[in-house]
């Protein structure tokens, strides 16, 4: 037996044994099982144990908990690898087809570091048919907007309400820091509760495959639950253009791309099997889509009342709580690329109020800002900026008196001349490939940059 512990990584078949909600608690209950080990349960509760209201509502609400249940199969899934999934409900083929990319694409980063063929250990089986005849459901025009704690979501959540949005920020989880950027936007937060299988952490410790997952395509599904239970018709991510630039190239010449499920590619995807098969009225989207990712910093160095309480830095994100005292690691790819494009548009002074140090003054970071653009060293597997967007920051800023004799500016700016970078002016133009409503497009036409 190989069961949810023993050996982890001899499992053989993953079963979808079920899911479901509990009204009266405001509780989602999804269940797998590896070969024939316990029930692996993990709970998503949904504050004020909101039931979705009418048949048409509740028909969408039980088609987003599958799809859901689909997709946060890939945390326990990925711990055995088993060859064989055997579903509870098989999907349509093109949900089964849409499953399979996200389990390849969002696992590509968790196959390379592994040095496993996840696509060859993946065969996801389809039911018969098709999506059934898209629903309409008739939600409220309220706009859910997903806050993750840095400054994209906070940014989107700006936009979306100078645009006219009514706008509930929501998160998944217990981060007090989220809390406090919520706080500081004058707007209550609804807080969606995530318990993993507690046997995971068991597995991990048995010797269980680990690694890098698709979070952002489990927080849209959940996103897309909570639309229904509470009535609101938008959906809205903060994901920018530049999560489309994979990190790297894997060895068959595929994209690994960290940041897959914030892909304009994985948005798409999701938006067209919400439609077909959840709602056709419920829409989802990233609001930032059309910005890269320094525009969506300049455009937060004006939004000052965040500046003190919030953090992009991922070592405040764990399960368990941060595991840094500060809002900022100072050490990390991420603390790296918020002090670089901080300091395109902040004087020395500004960026150290908010980071509480000047990365870019510490020589010992060399290594970590060259991997960033891309001299000499691989983007790391974190979210951060295109390597075209950093050598234009880092360019930026030898052009700056304020910032070029900072000792990470004077070693890397040599380094500049021989490579290619797009204009800083070309970075700052947003592109009219998205995918928001154009109601709503055209309302942010309006609103100042
Ligand atoms: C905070 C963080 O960076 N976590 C990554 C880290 O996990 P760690 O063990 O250090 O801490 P926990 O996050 O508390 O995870 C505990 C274990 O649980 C597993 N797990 C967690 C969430 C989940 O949905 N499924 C899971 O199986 C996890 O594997 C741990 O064993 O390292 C892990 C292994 O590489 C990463 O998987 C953890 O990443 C989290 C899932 C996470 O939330 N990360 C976001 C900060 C993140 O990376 N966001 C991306 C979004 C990209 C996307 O395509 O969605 C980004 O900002 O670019
Ligand atoms: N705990 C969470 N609950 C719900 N949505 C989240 C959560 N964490 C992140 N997100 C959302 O996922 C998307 C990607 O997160 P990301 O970390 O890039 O954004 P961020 O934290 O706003 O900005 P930063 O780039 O500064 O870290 C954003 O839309 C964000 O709102």
């Amino acid at each position: 037996m190989s069961g949810a512990v023993a050996d982890p990584r001899a499992a053989r078949v993953f079963h979808f044994v079920d899911c479901g909600y509990d009204a009266a608690r405001g509780e989602a209950r999804l269940a797998w099982r590896v070969d024939d080990g316990p029930e692996l349960i993990e709970r998503i509760v949904f504050p004020g144990a909101p039931e979705p209201a009418g048949a048409e509502r509740r028909a969408a609400f039980d088609a987003a908990l599958q799809l859901l249940h689909w997709l946060a199969g890939v945390s326990y899934w990925k711990a055995g690898l088993a060859p064989e999934i055997r579903l509870n409900r098989p999907p349509p083929p093109a949900i089964a087809h849409f499953l399979t990319d996200v389990y390849v694409k969002g696992l590509a980063e968790f196959g390379f570091v592994n040095d496993v063929d996840v696509a060859g250990r993946l065969s996801v089986p389809a039911g018969p048919g098709e999506p059934s005849e898209p629903r309409r459901v008739g939600l409220g025009e309220t706009a859910l907007v997903a806050l993750g704690g840095g400054k994209d979501s906070l940014v989107g959540l700006e936009l979306a309400a100078r645009a006219g949005l009514q706008v509930r920020p929501w998160c998944v989880g217990e981060s007090r820091l989220i809390g406090d950027t919520a706080a500081a936007a004058g707007l209550d937060l609804l807080r969606i509760g995530r318990r993993l299988a507690p046997e995971l952490k068991a597995m991990n410790q048995a010797g269980a495959w680990n690694g890098h997952v698709p979070v952002t395509a489990i927080n849209s599904a959940i996103g897309v639950c909570a639309a229904l239970l509470y009535g609101c018709r938008y959906v809205v991510f903060s994901n920018e253009r530049s999560a489309d630039e994979a990190t790297l190239t894997g060895p068959g010449g595929e994209a690994v791309n960290h940041q897959y499920s914030k892909s304009s590619e994985f948005e798409a995807a999701f938006r067209a099997v919400v439609r077909s098969w959840v709602a056709a009225d419920l829409e989802y989207f990233s609001i930032l889509r059309p910005f890269s990712e320094l525009d969506i910093v300049r455009r937060f160095t004006g939004l000052e009342r965040f500046h003190g309480v919030y953090s992009s830095c991922n070592r405040n994100f764990h399960l368990d709580g941060p595991v840094i005292r500060g809002r900022w690691c100072g050490n990390c790819p991420k603390c790296r690329f918020a002090a670089l494009s901080l300091a395109v548009f902040l004087p020395p002074r500004r960026v150290r109020a908010i980071m509480d140090a000047d990365l870019l003054d510490d020589p010992a970071q060399e290594a970590g800002f060259r991997a960033l653009c891309g001299l000499g060293a691989e983007k790391p597997f974190e979210c951060v900026g295109e390597v075209g967007e950093c050598r234009a920051a880092l360019r930026a800023l030898s052009g700056q008196p304020e910032w070029r004799e900072h000792a990470i500016v004077r070693r890397l700016a040599p380094a500049l001349d021989d490579v290619a970078m797009p204009a800083l002016e070309d970075l700052l133009q947003p592109s009219s490939r998205h995918g928001i409503p154009p109601d709503i497009a055209a309302r942010m036409e309006g609103v100042p940059g």
